[in-house]
């Protein structure tokens, strides 16, 4: 099938690779023409393991290709996807301007009838107002169909999600579109679910509500935990061996962050509003999540009295690991917080640390080493479950630091093993490590 894709940011690049990897005709088109310039040498725009080796194999094999001329990369299209950005208004609703652009630069510039596949997150209804607005702009004659079909991968995993993904869901307005797009993705071998337009839009805000709900629940417990001396991690596992529980989206920390949760639970909280009908429950996963970015540094505070003049090591700034994407991170409301309070903030990121400055709002130093990073600090906190993090024996700590007190936002180290090390602790949900003497 000769397929064109429209946006090549996290989700528009990891469709195009894939479906010209399963055997489509492929071009992506975006309209910064830096990046494309960069698609066109073989280099891929964003972090994201193995995706790099499936592009180059796929612009080799010439099934792939990137331009920034709409015009050009639609020619011969039979299937146009969207997967442009849906950022946040700053009342909490989805900005749709570029799903409307694109939509236009598609109606402007196709010669026959084609599928159009919403893949960006979009509210209930905006597939039929982008349909409008691409009949209302196309040559007489041509016909445009529409169909939905969110997104469900995480970055990070974003090829693994892509191949292994539990479903997919696609909603069209008539069986023929829905049969297209299920023979599109017949390759990938996923179970499909084929659906209403405005059902398979609200399953993706469903779905991304409910695990941020999952992640806010599992963090109000793992609060009253440390009040109460049980052990989150403890409580988790025991909760998920239910099946009708299961064991992932437990995992208690400083809260979600990422381009989506932030954005998706407050439009969906918007969009509710504007029919009438307040979300509370879903309202409460926010005001929670957003208190959750804050509990280190008022574990710090409480730890230390003042913060001024204290060497802060931060480690990571990714939202989550294996991504080099800071956006809503809870770095992004801790580094601004520690400086404000009069602390000196390094940070460490393996892969993110050249996006900092872009990003963290307050001064700040950055290195992709972590024995820099800790060298002389009073105290550690970790942001980011980076594996290398992790995998670092806790005695490091008492190694590189002036005082090794830790304050872990991710649970990444077992109780034990620091109390071995002899390391003072603090983590989410579980007791605090204090020896009687540090170093
Ligand atoms: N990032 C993620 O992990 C996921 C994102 N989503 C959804 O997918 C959508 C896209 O998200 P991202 O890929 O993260 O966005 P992004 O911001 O990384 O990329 C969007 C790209 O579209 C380009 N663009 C904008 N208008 C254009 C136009 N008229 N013509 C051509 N290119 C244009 C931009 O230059 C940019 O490169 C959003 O609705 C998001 O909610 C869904 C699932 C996962
Ligand atoms: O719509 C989207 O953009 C995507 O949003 C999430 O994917 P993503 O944001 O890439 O990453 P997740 O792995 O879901 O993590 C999101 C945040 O939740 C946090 N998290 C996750 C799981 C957990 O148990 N605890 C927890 O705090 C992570 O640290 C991270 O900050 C969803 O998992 C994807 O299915 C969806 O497609």
């Amino acid at each position: 099938m000769k397929i064109a894709v429209i946006g090549t940011g996290y989700v528009g690049l990891v469709t195009g690779v894939a479906l010209s990897e399963i055997g489509h005709q492929v071009t992506c088109i975006d309209i910064d023409p830096n990046k494309v310039a960069e698609l066109n040498q073989g280099i891929p725009t964003i972090y994201e393991p193995g995706l790099g080796e499936m592009m180059l194999r796929n612009q080799s094999a010439h099934r792939l290709f990137f331009t920034d001329q709409h015009e050009k990369g639609l020619d011969g299209a039979e299937v146009i996807y969207i997967a442009v950005g849906t950022p946040q208004r700053a009342d909490g609703s989805a900005n749709l301007q570029y799903v409307e652009q694109a939509a236009r630069d598609i109606a402007n510039n196709i010669r026959k009838s084609v599928i159009v596949v919403i893949k960006s997150t979009v509210p209930v209804g905006t597939n039929l107002h982008i349909k409008k607005i691409m009949n209302a702009n196309t040559r007489p004659g041509i016909q445009v169909r529409i169909a939905s079909n969110p997104e469900f991968l995480r970055e990070g995993s974003a090829i693994h999600d892509t191949f292994r993904g539990d479903r997919i869901i696609i909603g069209a307005e008539d069986r023929e579109t829905a049969d297209v797009l299920e023979e599109i993705n017949a390759p990938f071998g996923i179970p499909v679910l084929k659906t209403d337009l405005s059902s398979s839009e609200m399953i993706k805000y469903a779905s991304n509500a409910f695990l941020a709900t999952k992640i806010s629940f599992i963090n109000e417990i793992a609060n009253l935990c440390e009040k109460l001396g049980a052990d989150v991690e403890e409580v988790s596992r025991g909760m998920g061996l239910d099946h009708r529980i299961g064991m992932s989206f437990l995992r208690a920390g400083i809260g979600y962050g990422g381009s989506c949760f932030p954005k998706d639970t407050n439009a969906l909280v918007q969009l509710a509003g504007n029919h009438h009908h307040e979300f509370n429950l879903l309202k409460s996963v926010i005001e929670v999540n957003n208190h959750q970015q804050r509990v280190l540094v008022e574990k710090m505070v409480a730890r230390f009295g003042s913060l001024k003049g204290k060497r802060v090591a931060v480690l990571g700034l990714a939202f989550k690991p294996n991504t080099d994407d800071l956006r809503e991170s809870p770095a992004l409301v801790i580094i601004p917080k520690l400086v404000e309070l009069g602390a000196e903030v390094i940070t460490y990121d393996p892969i993110a640390a050249n996006q900092g400055p872009r990003w963290i709002n307050a001064p700040a130093a950055y290195t992709k080493n972590i024995a820099k990073a800790l060298k002389d600090a009073d105290c550690a906190v970790i942001v980011t479950d980076w594996p290398d993090i992790k995998r670092m024996e806790p005695e490091t700590f008492a190694y590189f630091m002036k005082t090794p007190i830790v304050f872990d936002g991710r649970n990444c180290y077992s109780i034990a093993a620091v109390r071995k090390a002899r390391i003072e602790y603090y983590s989410v949900g579980r007791p605090d490590v204090v020896p009687e003497v540090i170093r």
